[in-house]
């Protein structure tokens, strides 16, 4: 019995109910974390970096004609609203009571295929703080980079280092946690560094994971990150069974199932995983929006992606003045995929995707359990890389984005005709982009909007088929009504005593051939 309770004291999933952590304000951490990402290798796990997406889109903004969109949220209860939120909150990983003052520890491995080759351990360092800068009430309390040649090995550092390391841990004063700034940690190495430092000891994946859970605001971000825990809680569970064993309990029967708590515990995560991965099979399975607003309205899409914190947000408000959109000097501010209407130039309407930001060196079980929310990216027509050009690791953030991007498979065409959109310029001295066609902006500023807003229509133009076109249109006809209801009118010059007008539209192919028909006989 004492083992029974024991177990669920620590692991949640046999526990009727206990709090999660509560959405927290944030403090901005750039200033906090100067040069705070990095760049990385080219390994499958982790040059994906991390590009997640949380919710079903939704859609809002004014279009021509005062039609103002707003995508419903239809019922997609497949699991209960108020079910995923207990859920949610039930299956908090251990990441204590909210609070930590953390120790953060950066492996620095010196060779072998865990070296990062494009960035410096500092700023390793840095990123960390700033993911722990990102969390209200979450502090750093020291750093330490260690250097590391043992990183094939079950051990993260060797013999001498661990004890240095651990003798620092235990001097220094009121820590609560130690982060270790690698992408997951074994369940035996963290049960190793949590006996050895008496403290919580987290990885890169629970770190983030933590941020996200304290982001999340929709039913479908809420069962991505239940599911993307389950790990988690697999590692956890394997450790508080090899305590039990140590005291002889754990891989007793209980009852008279036939089954020891551990399996008992096992089966019930993979029941939940089960559960949790149905759910989000069904909301996915419903989010066709973009596909169908495209489809039938023809607006062409816009997806704005690039490194987290980079200005996404920022840009598509000053594109579009949709004040409803938050931007926040944090990381993965964004979770939830929002789709916003904005006028270009010529009066063509597009809807612009704000997308979650991409981080690199995550594990792909987070990865996978976010990333089918990204297929809406090339479903788009046209895409947008906001780079954050003040920012010292800007080239790296680059090449981790495209790396994304290739593994998400998204086709060439959308690639190539990609705008590339330096922002921030206001935080550097006299910008000039290095790439021939990217675009300098500040998003901040509005500065750079116009040039930005007619290359999109450029691109816009040539990719969905549309064309500028002087038609000649006889005034007492219904030509005009109909080409201000099927075309986007730019300009209208009236021959008064002809009765006529030349109007230069832009009007899609298929939109330019029924106006032939029906009023050229064409
Ligand atoms: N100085 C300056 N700051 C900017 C500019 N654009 C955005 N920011 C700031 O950068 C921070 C992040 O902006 P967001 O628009 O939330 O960035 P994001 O890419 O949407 O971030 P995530 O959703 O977290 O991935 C905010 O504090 C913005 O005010 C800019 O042009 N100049
Ligand atoms: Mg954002």
């Amino acid at each position: 019995m004492a083992a029974v309770r024991r177990i669920r004291s620590c692991f949640p999933l046999l526990q009727p109910r206990c709090h999660g952590a509560t959405p927290a304000t944030r403090t901005p951490h750039h200033a906090a974390a100067p040069g705070a990402f990095w760049p990385r290798r080219a390994s499958p796990l982790t040059s994906r970096g991390l590009a997640l997406s949380a919710s079903r889109p939704t859609a809002t903004g004014d279009l021509p004609g005062g039609h103002r969109t707003r995508v419903s949220r239809e019922d997609e209860a497949f699991m209960e609203d108020s079910e995923v939120e207990e859920l949610f909150l039930q299956q908090t990983p251990a990441l204590g009571d909210g609070r930590h003052r953390v120790f953060i520890v950066h492996p620095d491995v010196k060779w072998g295929s865990r070296k990062q080759h494009l960035t410096t351990a500092e700023l390793m360092m840095a990123e960390a703080v700033g993911l722990v800068n990102t969390l209200d009430s979450w502090t750093v309390v020291d750093t330490v980079i260690l250097s590391t040649k043992t990183p094939q090995k079950k051990r993260i550092f060797g013999k001498g280092n661990f004890q240095a390391l651990t003798e620092k841990i235990r001097q220094t004063a009121g820590i609560t946690a130690v982060f270790v700034n690698v992408e997951r940690l074994s369940p035996l190495s963290e049960r190793e560094f949590e006996e050895a430092w008496g403290v919580k000891v987290f990885d890169r994946y629970s770190v983030v994971l933590h941020i996200f859970r304290c982001n999340a605001r929709t039913k479908e971000a809420k069962l991505q990150i239940s599911l993307a825990e389950i790990p988690l809680l697999r590692s956890r569970l394997k450790n508080e069974i090899a305590d039990l064993d140590q005291q002889g309990g754990g891989s007793r029967y209980i009852g008279g199932s036939g089954e020891t708590l551990f399996e008992v515990q096992q089966r019930l995560l993979k029941e939940r995983e089960l559960k949790l991965r149905a759910a989000l099979e069904r909301l996915r399975s419903k989010r066709h929006l973009l596909r169908s607003q495209r489809q039938h309205k023809e607006f062409p899409v816009v997806s704005v992606l690039g490194y987290t914190n980079c200005g996404k947000t920022t840009l598509i408000r000053a594109l579009t003045g949709d004040a409803a959109l938050q931007p926040r000097d944090q990381l993965f501010a964004t979770l939830d995929v929002t789709v916003h209407a904005g006028l270009l130039p010529g009066r063509v309407a597009v809807l612009y995707v704000d997308t979650i930001g991409f981080l690199s060196q995550l594990p792909h079980q987070l990865i996978d359990s976010f990333s089918a929310t990204l297929e809406d990216i090339k479903h788009s027509d046209l895409l947008l890389h906001v780079r954050d050009v003040s920012h010292p690791e800007t080239v790296n953030q680059k090449v981790n984005v495209l790396n994304v991007l290739k593994n998400l498979r998204v086709p060439e065409t959308l690639i190539s005709s990609m705008i590339e959109v330096h922002n921030k310029i206001d935080l550097v001295d006299d910008y000039r982009p290095a790439e021939a066609n990217a675009l300098a902006i500040s998003a901040l500023e509005e500065r750079g909007l116009q040039e930005l807003k007619a290359a999109v229509e450029d691109r816009i133009l040539n990719c969905t088929g549309k064309r500028v076109v002087d038609l000649r249109v006889d005034l007492s006809s219904p030509q005009l009504q109909w080409l201000y209801k099927e075309a986007a009118v730019q300009d209208v010059q009236v021959n008064a005593d002809e009765g006529s007008a030349v109007v230069k539209v832009i009007i899609s192919t298929a939109a330019y051939g029924r106006y032939r028909k029906l009023f050229s006989g064409g």
